[in-house]
């Protein structure tokens, strides 16, 4: 029998708001999500729903306005600055821009030291223990040893980006929020990075929170999906079910957008009107209705939320909870 894998990061009702000039802007909004160890969430939705702040907020990079973060089943939001730093060998980050997230004095193996040594994992007296563990991250990462004293900036994208990764994988860690990975680079050598990522999940038994605006990005690469709108989750499924029976009037028009090769698959297009609407102190109601082909007067002026309409299987819409 298969053993049942154990739930590595549990969020409830977070909420991340920033004060702005204008007004409470509610960058994330009550999300409510587990991943288990050794899986991948992908988080999608369009620029400025919240994907990123929410990812910061998980790690504590925001502190997060309200809500409960459960690793390993501990309270995170409630620990102090010894048990954070403790905290970040376990959780780390790569980032969308490897160059700007790169300092760019310093070289393949300072880069890699950096962790290490911030993380009191050697101490940088214990010199031929580091330069083993460079060695070995670089292998892992698939960085030529001739690289160890290059300059970011002679280096194309991808190879930056396995920086990123090398640095995030150097203390160990057992979750990584991925923001954005793939998107600064060329589309060939997303696939490389891809499939490294793939490769190293595997090999370390990583558990992923992939953000992403692109569904197709991670469509093979995640085992559920969550798809933001507005600092809100508007669905959340297993990822074969969301691509097989996506439920709700956003994620159908997301996905209407992504190319299909297949001549005899015909999914209607649902063409999106407008731009995402302010997150500065949101109407209640429905925050897609703006936008939504199918909304009624009832749906602004009710507060929507998520309902499992089948096993794993979360939507917020009036209408299909109606339906059903
Ligand atoms: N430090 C901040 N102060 C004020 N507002 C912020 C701050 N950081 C993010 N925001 C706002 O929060 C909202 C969500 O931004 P966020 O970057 O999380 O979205 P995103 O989905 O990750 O988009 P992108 O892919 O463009 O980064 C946006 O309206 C953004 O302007």
């Amino acid at each position: 029998m298969l053993e049942e894998k154990k739930e590595l990061l549990r969020v409830e009702h977070l909420k991340k708001y920033f004060t702005t000039p204008k007004g409470t802007l509610h960058a994330v909004d009550d999300v409510n999500f587990s991943i288990r160890a050794g899986e991948t969430l992908g988080v999608v939705g369009e620029s400025g729903c919240g994907k990123s702040t929410m990812g910061r907020a998980i790690l504590r990079l925001h502190e997060p306005t309200a809500g409960k973060v459960y690793f390993e089943g501990n309270d995170i939001l409630s620990y102090n600055k010894k048990q954070l730093k403790e905290l970040r060998k376990d959780m780390q980050i790569i980032f969308q821009d490897p160059f700007a997230s790169l300092n760019p004095r310093m070289t393949v193996s300072e880069a890699i030291i950096e962790p290490l040594l911030v993380q009191g994992i050697y101490k940088s007296s214990e010199r031929a223990a580091i330069i083993s563990r460079v060695d070995e991250i670089m292998n892992l990462v698939g960085l030529a040893k001739r690289l160890v004293n290059t300059y970011p900036h002679e280096l194309d994208g991808g190879r930056r980006q396995r920086i990123g990764i090398a640095r995030a994988l150097a203390v160990n860690p057992k979750f990584i929020v991925c923001d954005e990975p793939v998107s600064a680079l060329d589309v060939s050598i997303q696939a490389q990075i891809l499939n490294l990522m793939q490769d190293l999940q595997e090999e370390l038994n990583l558990t992923y929170m992939f953000i992403t605006h692109d569904l197709s990005v991670v469509r093979h690469f995640s085992n559920n999906i969550v798809v933001m709108y507005l600092g809100q989750m508007v669905e959340c499924a297993p990822a074969k079910t969301l691509f097989k029976n996506p439920l709700h009037p956003y994620t159908k028009a997301l996905l209407s957008a992504i190319p299909v090769p297949d001549p005899d698959f015909k999914m209607e297009r649902i063409p999106l009107k407008g731009e995402l609407t302010s997150p500065i102190n949101p109407d209640p109601g429905c925050r897609f209705a703006k936008r939504c082909p199918y909304a009624t007067e009832a749906c602004t002026s009710r507060e929507m939320t998520l309902m499992e309409l089948e096993p794993e299987h979360f939507v917020s819409c009036r209408m299909i909870q109606e339906q059903r």
